[in-house]
């Protein structure tokens, strides 16, 4: 069976449903193709059921920290409501939801795993393993995303250890938990399965969330220590046995450890098998330029080919994808239609945030909010740096918040144009704060303009006003003098 549409997507995650989406609101046909659940790993086995899960233990804590309410909190989790609450945000791992909304948008879906078979075609293989090939006018958009890695340590494979789907799908709590991997998804589930009542031990090879301002990693560090977690910086397992129901895990400094499950937060690899051999292209992440069509080998687009989201590798991150997808959907819609590329930096069709202004959020307790560059980042760049620093519980909006809160912010400056170029609060509920950052990084909001964005009082974005103040007030220009 054949058929041709304008646009082609393979993998229905956040990501490739935005490609199709917009291709669509541009006048062009579009068929999306899914191997597994229409809304992909973010909905499913990552971003929602992470965030369910973390979200009650959070509120339950935040309760605890403000005198008053403390009192109104008499009881423990309850982990089965919890548990159910995260199922509830999955749809129970249905996707007729996202079903519902695909005919909605106009988008047609193939079940089944594509692969690229030539130049503008796809063969999808179906749950009955039939072929069938799909035909795209115009452009094909690879929004295929990622899988977990799981290290080569001997004996890991034969314990059968959770990746971020068995934990994200966890019907019980295991009494205790290693966790391997000291990033985002290695931070957020040891907080989560110690909220749950497991008892969580993190091995960190390096430092823990090492890509953010260290701050971000001590403070996240210590809170985790402080919920009981047992977090060993600077080991590695060296090989892991199962003993009965059992997993004993031996670290490279003498230690072992014995633990009914181990999870593996490692990081992520590419998707195999999407056959871009078949248009002399390799696997992997897929290098893109800024409209995100794919580069061959020789650094040139390939006027067909995209690749959106995770599988480009350029900013791993649900919110980062969708920003991407609007400008391929977009600019593939613009291309077939003959009309102007606007392809400078900042333009409709390019995704400049991913390299000056990515956000993130890791929803650990307490939370890291972060835009842009890091300090040692802004230098490697070759900025001509200042860094600003300012203790978020100074604040009276976080005072008040919680009591004893503690928080830290961190602005970086450059210096030459006078303007913000990475922002990271950590604190309790600092998410809230970001979109003010992000706005005056992708802005690029000259800081004598921020003194007139005033923040409410009493309210924690007045630590925009304390760095402001620390970074100095501009003198008023000698005409006004
Ligand atoms: C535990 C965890 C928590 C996370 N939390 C957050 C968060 O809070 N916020 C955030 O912004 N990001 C978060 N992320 C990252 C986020 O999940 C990814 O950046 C996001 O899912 C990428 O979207 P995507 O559409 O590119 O890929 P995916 O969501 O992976 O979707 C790709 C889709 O393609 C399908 N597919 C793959 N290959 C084929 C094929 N050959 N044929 C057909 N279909 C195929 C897959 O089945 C999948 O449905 C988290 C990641 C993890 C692991
Ligand atoms: N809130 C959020 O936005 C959120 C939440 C979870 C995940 N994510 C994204 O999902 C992606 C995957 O997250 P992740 O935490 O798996 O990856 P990561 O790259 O953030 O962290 C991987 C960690 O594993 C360690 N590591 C790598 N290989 C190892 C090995 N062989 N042995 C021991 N340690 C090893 C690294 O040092 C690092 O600490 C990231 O892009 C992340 O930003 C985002």
């Amino acid at each position: 069976m054949s058929e041709t549409y304008d646009v082609v997507v393979i993998g229905a995650g956040p990501v490739g449903e935005n490609v199709a989406d917009r291709a669509v609101q541009g006048g062009l046909s579009a068929v999306v193709v899914e191997d597994r659940l229409v809304g992909g790993e973010c909905s499913y086995w990552a971003c929602i059921p992470s965030k369910a899960l973390l979200r009650p233990a959070e509120a339950r804590r935040a309760a605890l920290a403000v005198d008053g309410a403390r009192q109104a909190v008499t009881g423990d989790l309850d982990v089965a409501a919890v548990l159910a609450r995260r199922t509830s945000f999955t749809s129970d791992w249905d996707d007729a939801g996202q079903l519902t909304w695909l005919e909605s948008a106009g988008i047609d879906l193939v079940r089944g795993r594509g692969r690229v078979s030539g130049e503008r075609q796809v063969t999808v293989t179906t749950p009955d393993g039939e072929e069938q090939v799909l035909t795209a006018r115009h452009a094909v958009a690879v929004c295929t995303g990622s899988r977990p890695v799981v290290p080569d340590i001997p004996g890991l494979r034969d314990a059968r250890p959770w990746t971020n789907r068995e934990a994200l799908e966890a019907t019980e709590v295991p009494d205790s938990l290693l966790v391997i991997g000291g990033g985002v998804v290695a931070s957020e589930l040891a907080g989560a399965f110690a909220d749950l009542g497991a008892r969580v031990t993190m091995l960190v090879r390096s430092s823990l969330l090492s890509g953010y301002e260290p701050f971000a990693g001590e403070m996240v560090g210590a809170a985790l220590t402080e919920r009981g977690v047992d977090l060993r910086v600077g080991v590695s397992a060296t090989s892991v046995r199962l003993v009965g129901e059992e997993r004993e895990v031996e670290c490279d400094d003498g230690t072992t450890a014995r633990v009914a499950q181990i999870l593996v937060a490692t990081g992520r690899e590419p998707q195999p098998d999407l056959g871009l051999e078949s248009v002399d292209l390799d696997g992997g992440w897929l290098p893109v330029d800024e409209t995100l069509r794919v580069l061959d080998g020789d650094g040139q687009p390939v006027e067909w080919l995209y690749a959106v989201g995770d599988a480009n590798h350029r900013s791993p991150l649900t919110h980062q994808g969708k920003y991407q997808a609007r400008a391929a959907g977009d600019v593939i819609a613009a291309r077939a239609q003959g009309r102007p590329v606007d392809d400078s930096p900042w333009g409709v069709h390019v995704a400049t945030a991913d390299h000056l202004a990515p956000t993130q959020v890791v929803f650990t307790d307490p939370q890291v909010a972060s835009v842009g560059m890091t300090a040692a980042a802004a230098q490697d760049a070759g900025m001509d740096v200042r860094v600003v620093d300012h203790d978020l519980g100074a604040v009276s909006g976080a005072a008040i918040h919680a009591d004893g809160y503690t928080g830290q912010a961190r602005m970086v400056v450059d210096e030459e144009r006078r303007v913000i170029v990475g922002m990271t609060f950590v604190g309790p509920d600092v998410a809230g704060l970001l979109h003010s950052a992000s706005i005056a990084v992708a802005g690029e909001v000259p800081l004598e303009r921020l003194w007139h964005a005033v923040p409410a009082f009493p309210t924690m974005s007045e630590v925009w006003l304390r760095l402001l103040e620390s970074y100095g007030r501009p003198l008023p220009s000698r005409a006004e003098r």
